[in-house]
């Protein structure tokens, strides 16, 4: 029997789950109990395998998720994860095979595009993918921080129960999804997975404290998970790490507070600030913005469009009057054509079909994903050879049109 790509049935969750984790070089077994956890996550329409005479040997499998664009619209997507092949059978061709499959179902099911977090940057741009938001990770030296003195908070601070996080998690999640693009949609098991309430054995559990800010209404409006660390006291010194798991704000001042409450701790030398957006403004709220040393500066959700007629009419641009041609390729023949983009200051703008006129500009799908969501710009592009500008002044054009105020951010690990 050759090797058969398709989607999974009930009765092979248990060894596709094997599959995944051994694909992911963890534990090579996995008990039942485990595999009873983890199945209601999965839609076994959208899990696939790759079978070699009846053995899963590769993984893959996707999940919907609404994914916010700038201006605060929002397009279906297809969220990948789960890419695993089994180390005997890598370089066959069986990840390629299990992304046509599963991209031409969400084509077919009409979702507008496709994301993931690429496990290393050269897999996936073949498909189609481009990096479409990064993260920055900052170590911050407590000490050296200086923060300045601040007015008072009209809110306050407070330390919750993680029952007290699922109910008032989901709330504020979503008041920042919609307002980020990038971000999008979680689901309960998100929460019962980070506050305990479903406990993989695989992974494990340690509960971190959650800090919940309110505004002065008593509405919360920033919460944070976080660990104190508590290695050996150096002639006594106080020498402690803060690793915040993930911070959430829905104001900036709310944002500025609950930072403010985390550089304070005592005990603490070093606060590590888990993922954050790239331009956040965390180093800047110290007075010393060089305490926070950069730990991480790298490409994090790869985007692939799939309709971009939808994609492109779902955003908000610049308040301009412009008229763009884009020409984009697409090796795989799910979303390339000639499109024309309309934008006029206050009107809904436009992206249609317009297979006869002659492009503005030619790119490819995976250089316009870096562009969709606001965070690259078409100026860059160009200097890399990406974009091919036709007509003079198109690049700048796009560069305006595309660019916005704050880059994009994705805080879910998916
Ligand atoms: C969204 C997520 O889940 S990210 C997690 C991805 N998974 C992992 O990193 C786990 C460990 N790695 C793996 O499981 C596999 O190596 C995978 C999934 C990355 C690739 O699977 P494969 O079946 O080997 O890929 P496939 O044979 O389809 O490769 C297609 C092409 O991509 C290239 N490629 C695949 N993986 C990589 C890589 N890690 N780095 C560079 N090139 C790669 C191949 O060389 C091949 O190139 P070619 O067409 O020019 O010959």
């Amino acid at each position: 029997m050759g090797l058969e790509i398709r989607t999974i049935t009930e009765s092979e969750v248990g060894q596709w789950v094997q599959a995944m984790h051994t694909g992911f070089h963890r534990s090579p077994t996995i008990s039942p109990e485990e595999v009873a956890l983890v199945r209601p996550g999965f839609d076994l329409d959208r899990t696939r395998g790759a079978f070699d005479g009846g053995r899963c040997v590769a993984t893959f499998r996707s999940m919907a998720r609404d994914l916010t664009v700038p201006g605060g619209g929002s397009v279906s997507a297809t969220a990948v994860t789960n890419v695993a092949v089994t180390a005997t059978h890598r370089r066959r061709g069986l990840a390629t095979r299990l992304m046509a499959a599963d991209l031409a179902a969400a084509k077919e099911r009409g979702e507008a595009a496709a994301i993931l977090i690429a496990a290393e940057y050269p897999i996936y741009g073949r498909f189609g993918f481009g990096p479409a938001t990064w993260v920055a990770d900052w170590e911050i030296d407590v000490p050296r921080a200086a923060l300045p003195e601040a007015p008072g908070d009209p809110g306050t601070v407070e330390l919750v129960t993680d029952a007290e996080v699922r109910e008032l998690g989901p709330a504020l999640h979503e008041r920042v999804r919609v307002a980020t693009p990038g971000a999008i949609s979680r689901d309960s098991r998100w929460w019962d997975r980070s506050t305990g309430a479903l406990v993989l054995p695989s992974f494990g559990y340690q509960q971190p404290f959650f800090a919940v800010h309110r505004d002065p209404v008593g509405e919360v409006d920033a919460m944070a998970a976080y660990k104190v660390n508590d290695p050996h006291w150096p002639n006594k010194f106080p020498n402690a790490d803060t690793e915040v798991l993930w911070q959430l704000a829905a104001t900036p001042a709310a944002d500025a507070a609950m930072w403010r409450y985390l550089l304070s701790l005592d005990w603490v030398a070093r606060l590590k600030s888990g993922f954050r957006p790239p331009d956040d403004v965390l180093p800047l709220l110290l007075g010393d913005p060089r305490a926070a040393r950069t730990e991480t500066y790298a490409d994090f959700m790869w985007l692939r469009l799939l309709d971009v007629p939808v994609a492109l009419s779902a955003r908000t641009y610049a308040p301009i009057d412009a008229d763009l041609v884009l020409e984009v390729g697409d090796r795989d023949g799910l979303a390339g054509g000639i499109f024309r983009l309309e934008t006029a200051p206050g009107a809904a703008p436009r992206c249609t079909l317009a297979p006869a006129s002659p492009p503005d500009l030619t790119l490819d799908v995976a250089t316009l994903a870096r562009l969709y969501l606001g965070d690259e710009s078409a100026v860059r592009l160009a200097a890399l050879g990406l974009l091919e500008e036709h007509r003079p002044g198109a690049v700048t054009t796009a560069s305006h049109l595309f660019h916005t105020p704050r880059r994009p951010w994705c805080p879910e690990v998916f």
